[in-house]
């Protein structure tokens, strides 16, 4: 998948050792078409790539909010926000083997995010039962600052259900 590719030279989406890139695991990847981490992502909305943390399984980004993800002048929309920890709690299920839809996502935001941060988002699996996941995950600055934290209930799907969705588009 060559999400790579598509982004600029000058937005370093590089991250330290200890982590993998999560696209093999991740089906919207997978099938080429993201809203934000695909290759056809707005060009100056939202960009990111997507890491394994090896040491514990958690799924990390780095993301980039560009001048497109504006709410208040020259910081990110809430809704931008809250769109990459959907993404980033959903990928911590998909990341650890159960294909999952988000039913329910609670977003706090903390801080104002700058326009043109690279910040980074953690998300991981904090409860399971049954088909009901409850992952957490927030959107850090590099000093630790916490801009925006959610939690959220994602429901678990068979693979079949997402071959279905997935055939329609055929
Ligand atoms: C090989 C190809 C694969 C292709 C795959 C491509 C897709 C890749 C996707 C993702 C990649 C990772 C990135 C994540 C992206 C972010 C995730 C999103 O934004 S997903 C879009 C937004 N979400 C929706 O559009 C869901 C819409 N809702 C539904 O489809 C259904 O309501 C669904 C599936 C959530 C549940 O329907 P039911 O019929 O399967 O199951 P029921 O029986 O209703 O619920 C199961 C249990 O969950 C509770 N539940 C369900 N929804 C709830 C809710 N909203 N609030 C509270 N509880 C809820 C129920 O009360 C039930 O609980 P009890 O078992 O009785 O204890």
């Amino acid at each position: 998948m060559a999400v790579t590719s598509s982004l600029p030279q000058d937005i370093d989406l590089s991250i330290g050792p200890g982590h993998r890139p999560a696209d093999e695991h991740l089906a919207h990847l997978k099938l080429g078409r993201s809203f934000l981490a695909g290759p056809h992502a707005g060009e100056d909305i939202i960009r990111l790539r997507w890491y394994v943390r090896e040491s514990d399984g958690a799924l990390v980004g780095r993301v980039w909010f560009g001048p497109g993800a504006q709410g208040p002048p020259g910081h990110a929309h809430g809704g931008s926000m809250a769109a990459v920890l959907d993404e980033a709690l959903g990928s911590s299920c998909w990341v650890a083997g159960h294909p999952v839809v988000a039913a329910e996502l609670t977003t706090s935001f903390r801080a104002m995010l700058p326009l043109g941060t690279v910040a980074t988002v953690e998300a991981w699996i904090e409860k399971a039962d049954g088909r009901k996941l409850y992952p957490k995950g927030h959107i850090l600055a590099d000093d630790g600052t916490v801009y925006a934290e959610a939690s959220g209930l994602f429901i678990e799907m068979t693979s079949e259900a997402f071959d279905a969705l997935a055939d329609r588009l055929e």
